[in-house]
């Protein structure tokens, strides 16, 4: 294990300040980062935009060695790495899309015992190579292993048991590396994946700390808003946004503030997840024909496209206001002025949900998340999942795959309950089903808060009937979804 440099009274509010830019520690922050210097594995799990990346990256700074980042997706590195070059922090990652060469530039410094990069991001599937393995342990014999940190842990429990099974061998690290000490991210986790996590990392139950803080996001503004297959939500949502503008228009004080900060009425940044590719494409066309900048991203895109939306839209270019995306950009995207997130259609999760919406409103003031719920697609997401789960369940590991199948039937279900209940708080709902242990103060902030009759009434009067719902199941009117 490397020496540490917490025994030698590092100054950590000089490196935060100095290297992040950041004032203050947020709550807890500080007591994460003294553990994890000292050495300890950390699980933590706390609310989106809590800064959960700076209680690794920041040990990374002031430690000795190299820390290594296991993170599930492209964009989530790119954006932090980004970030952390900006900050001027030798940072560098391998993945996909990294070429020969730099590639390897990055590991002749990991083989050189020495590195010079402070954090590497790599996907668990790079973990498994053994050239890889090879260079961490020239860089463990010299005492330059300094942390391993997973961010997102809990795609080690949601996608490690079938389609990414790259995740259940991450235990390599405790294996072979006992000392070396780990941290694990996560915004959302029950009981039950926590539990997965810790047991498929082989972490010791009895030296971990674990922070356990809550998913609240106060600021977040929760909507459910009730449709069916005959009505073309569009008009709402477009309707809405117009409302936003007008009000940004209008209103004097902020009409000057723009003013001054030369900012567009129109930018006004958001996302819209839909389920499917194609409705990426059409919608964000459709709102570009109505005049308001919006950008598809999908996993079918070029990097050069996808690059591109996504660099447009961090830089609130007009024409890249809105990106229109599926669950390709989620987990991770961080940038502050989110005003709103969309779900066109129900997500296939309560995690998935969670997450997305949690790109909203990072910058701690008010930001919107509707989510446009009906029947039919809930039927739709119920198809499609039921197919992955299929088709996930034909490789090995059938038995674990069957747990992760019944799992992901169950979060689905709790969105769709969260969904039809018109008479709770929609942020106690969302800290129930995480197991939060206190439940949250709504400050006006969710549909039922703000007018529970008319979310009733809205419910009654939008919602298909379930027994025409039935007769369309039995009619295999989904089958083609
Ligand atoms: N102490 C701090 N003071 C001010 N800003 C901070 C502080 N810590 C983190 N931040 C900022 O908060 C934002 C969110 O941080 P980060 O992306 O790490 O969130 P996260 O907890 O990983 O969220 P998610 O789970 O949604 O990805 C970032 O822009 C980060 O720079």
């Amino acid at each position: 294990m490397p020496a540490r440099r917490l025994e030698q009274n590092v100054d950590i509010d000089f490196t935060l300040r100095k290297v992040f830019g950041k004032d203050s520690f947020r709550p807890v922050q500080r007591e994460v980062i003294t553990c994890s210097l000292e050495g300890r594995d950390v699980f933590l799990q706390a609310a989106t935009s809590f800064g959960k990346s700076l209680c690794f990256q920041l040990p990374a700074v002031v430690d000795f060695g190299i820390t290594i980042v296991i993170s599930p997706l492209l964009a989530l590195m790119n954006n932090q790495l980004a970030s952390m070059q900006r900050a001027g922090i030798k940072v560098a990652t391998i993945n996909s899309t990294t070429k020969y060469t730099e590639k390897n530039a990055i590991l002749d410094d990991l083989k050189s015992g020495h590195p010079r990069i402070r954090l590497l991001y790599v996907t668990p599937e790079y973990c498994e190579l053994d050239y890889f393995r090879k260079a961490l342990r020239i860089v463990h014999e010299q005492c330059e292993l300094a942390r391993i940190a997973i961010d997102e842990a809990h795609c080690i429990s949601e996608w490690g048991h079938d389609f990414r099974p790259s995740f259940k061998k991450l235990d390599f690290f405790k294996k072979e590396f006992p000392s070396v000490p780990m941290i694990c991210c996560t915004a959302t986790a029950t009981q039950r994946v926590r539990d997965d996590i810790v047991d498929t990392l082989a972490l010791d139950r009895l030296r971990l700390r674990s922070f356990t803080m809550t998913t609240h996001r106060p600021n977040l503004h929760y909507e459910v808003r009730f449709k069916n297959d005959e009505e073309d939500h569009y008009h709402d949502f477009t309707n809405w946004l117009k409302a936003c503008y007008n009000r940004r228009l209008n209103d004097p004080r902020r009409n000057l503030e723009l003013t001054q900060r030369r900012e567009r009425v129109t930018n006004v940044a958001g996302i819209i997840y839909t389920l499917f590719r194609k409705d990426t494409e059409a919608l964000a066309a459709r709102l570009c024909a109505d005049g308001i900048g919006a950008k598809p991203y999908h996993a079918g895109l070029t990097t050069e496209q996808k690059d591109d939306h996504l660099a447009g839209w961090v830089a609130n270019k007009e024409g890249y206001d809105i990106i229109v995306a599926t669950t390709a950009f989620g987990m991770g995207i961080d940038k502050e002025n989110v005003r709103f997130v969309i779900h066109w259609q129900i997500p296939k999760s309560f995690e998935g949900f969670y997450q997305e919406a949690g790109r909203a409103g990072r910058d701690a003031k008010a930001a919107c998340c509707i989510l446009y719920y009906s029947r039919e697609d809930r039927d739709r997401a119920a198809f499609l999942l039921g197919r992955e789960n299929e088709r996930n369940l034909s490789g090995p590991g059938f038995a674990r795959g069957k747990e992760a199948s019944v799992q992901r039937a169950k979060s689905l279900q709790a969105l769709i309950s969260y969904c039809e209940n018109v008479g709770a708080c929609r942020h106690q709902l969302i800290a129930q089903y995480f197991g939060d242990t206190t439940l949250p103060k709504c400050d006006w902030a969710c549909d039922w808060h703000k007018d529970a009759d008319k979310l009733f009434r809205s419910k009654e009067e939008h919602l298909a009937s379930e027994e025409w719902c039935a007769t369309q199941r039995q009619s295999g009117a989904y089958d083609d979804t």
